[in-house]
């Protein structure tokens, strides 16, 4: 028995006699199967040495001859490197032989070949790849190719005939231009629907829903003057930290308190006490607040959500999720939403519903249907939603769990020569206080924010860093949702984040609308478990992609009609 390999074709022959050099003669040889050569090889193997250990397998000169050639022709064909062409590269490899450029597209059923192939080996320490920033601009600051004039870039604010003190306020903040989901969401909004918008990280969510509910409350403020006494809560946002309730908070008093709009903020962590003085002399027009706060509120009757005209919930799918749950049903259980457009309107009308994330994970639309009726949500959902983002470098390193301290402590000194402001994540709060201490010792100002901090300490630390009194900030994921980071131009992600979810939010804090530019990531790859994600990552970037298992479809549950997607 006998086989060769040509190509990627194995050929096995079969003759009776014992082959040895002057015996062979090509003829007496029956050709009895071809097949792919990987499993032909292991059914060989298996043949040959249970039946007969001691056979030789002999390849005449002629077909070594012709096997070789073909292996050079294919080593040729593979150093042309057909991923790389003329022009910028999307990612570069430690290995150049795995790069890829801009101008490269991979063919529908193509495999791409990945870096991060071998990184489950016990020898990939030490190798890395890089996902090129192939744009200046954010996307959702730009021109889409088939958009057609009346978006991002081109018009004002003065586009949506809101009252021109909004427009003066965001003009003095040099806000010019609105962008692509602003451009899509305020109208909708203006025009009472319910709306679903799930648009990319730092593309202005927070303005597009809280502008055109700050022109509607002046608009009827002007009509009906209230006392204090009087005064009812007319817009309640529920976001899931207290640091993005306060942000949230500060963007709404910006350009509310023209209009003599009283804006509040609860979060949770305070105890009782401090909820009912918030309320104890007034209610607010407006209310931020977390969820288990605003559930107290409600519970001891600190607050009434019977006048209710907007009810936002901000990073839905966190809000969704298990931890928020339960919660929110409850808080939804004391509001009237409506479940259709003509509900949003009139004397008696209910609250509209305004629901916002950045990553909208399958399934969040069957839990949202228990909270309306989906068929009268208008869905805003951006172009670039679940992908890279291309106007950020994203550097993935797979390194040992001993060097990463050394890595880290090099890229911030290299992060401090350029002035940066840097966010190192950790997944877990220990991780952030050992992180801390570590880098205390290496000489390194830094500060801390992890949610098993008590509240008082917590308070403060974000805006602190944010004012720019200190460069570093060691955080756990609480600091990746919603906040609006614009000072920071470095993302490390000391601990490999566990879900696509989170490396979007985490990487979303750098290349912001409003800031300068793009921004960096780089990302420690330290555990075996960690590969897998790195690896859909990397073909999501080489694919030119959404990331997989974040369905762009926002899904409807079956018995509901269509959900309107823009
Ligand atoms: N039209 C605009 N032009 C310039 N800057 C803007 C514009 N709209 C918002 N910004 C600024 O962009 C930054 C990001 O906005 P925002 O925090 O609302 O983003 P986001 O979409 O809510 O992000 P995330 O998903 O991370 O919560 C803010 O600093 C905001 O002031």
């Amino acid at each position: 028995m006998q086989f060769v390999k040509v190509g990627n074709v194995a050929v096995l022959f079969s003759k009776q006699l014992p082959i040895t050099r002057s015996s062979f003669n090509a003829r007496d040889y029956v050709p009895l199967i071809c097949g792919h050569i990987d499993a032909m090889f292991a059914s060989v193997r298996k043949m040959t040495t249970a039946a007969s250990p001691s056979v030789v397998i002999r390849i005449p000169r002629r077909m070594q001859e012709r096997i070789e050639n073909i292996k050079q022709v294919q080593s040729k064909r593979t150093n042309k490197l057909p991923t790389v062409k003329a022009g910028r590269l999307l990612i570069k490899s430690k290995n150049p032989q795995l790069n890829q450029s801009v101008g490269y597209t991979l063919g529908k059923f193509e495999q791409p070949a990945l870096a991060s192939k071998g990184w489950k080996s016990k020898e990939a320490p030490g190798d890395y790849f890089t996902i090129n920033s192939i744009q200046s601009a954010p996307p959702f600051m730009v021109k889409h190719e088939g958009e057609d004039n009346d978006t991002a870039g081109h018009k004002t604010f003065e586009c949506f005939h809101i009252c021109p003190e909004l427009v003066e306020t965001l003009q003095s903040l040099n806000i010019i231009h609105p962008t692509t989901v602003q451009m899509k969401t305020i109208p909708k909004i203006l025009k009472r629907h319910n709306i679903l918008c799930a648009a990319e990280t730092g593309s202005g969510k927070t303005l597009a829903y809280l502008l055109p509910i700050i022109h509607k409350l002046q608009a009827e403020k002007r009509l009906e003057e209230f006392t204090d006494k009087e005064r009812q809560i007319q817009a309640v946002v529920m976001v899931p930290s207290r640091e993005l309730a306060e942000q949230v908070t500060s963007v709404a008093r910006s350009i509310g308190q023209r209009f003599g709009l009283v804006v509040k903020v609860v979060g949770g962590g305070r105890g009782v006490g401090n909820i009912k003085a918030t309320f104890s002399h007034s209610q607010p027009d407006v209310l931020v607040a977390t969820p288990g706060a605003l559930l107290k509120a409600l519970w001891k009757r600190f607050v009434s959500l019977s006048e209710l005209n907007f009810l936002v919930i901000d990073e839905a799918d966190t809000m969704f999720d298990a931890s928020f749950a339960g919660m929110l049903e409850k808080i939804l259980s004391h509001t009237q939403v409506a479940s259709r457009l003509s509900e949003t309107v009139g004397f008696t009308r209910k609250a509209q519903l305004v629901v916002v994330g950045a990553t909208f994970p399958g399934g969040v639309g069957e839990i949202l249907s228990k909270v309306t009726d989906l068929g009268s949500m208008v869905v805003i959902k951006s172009q670039m939603l679940h992908y890279l983002m291309p106007h950020v470098k994203q550097t993935f390193l797979r390194v040992k769990g001993a060097d990463k301290i050394l890595e880290l402590h090099q890229a911030l000194k290299k992060a401090e020569q350029e002035h940066k402001g840097v966010l190192v994540f950790c997944n877990s709060a220990s991780t952030v206080n050992w992180l801390g201490y570590t880098l205390e010792e290496m000489g390194v100002c830094h500060m801390r924010l992890q949610g098993e901090m008590p509240a008082a300490m917590r308070e403060g630390i974000f805006r602190n860093f944010q004012r720019g009194n200190v460069d570093v900030l060691i955080c756990t994921d609480i600091a990746s949702r919603g906040l609006d980071t614009q000072r920071v131009g470095f993302i490390v992600n000391y601990d490999f984040p566990e879900s696509h979810t989170d490396y979007i939010h985490r990487a979303g804090r750098v290349g912001r609308a409003g800031g300068s530019g793009g921004g960096e990531v780089l990302s420690f790859v330290t555990h075996r478990w960690d590969v897998e994600l790195v690896q859909k990552i990397e073909t999501a970037a080489r694919r030119r992609t959404s990331l997989p298992g974040m369905e762009s479809e926002i899904k409807n549950p079956s018995h509901k009609t269509d959900l309107t997607i823009e």
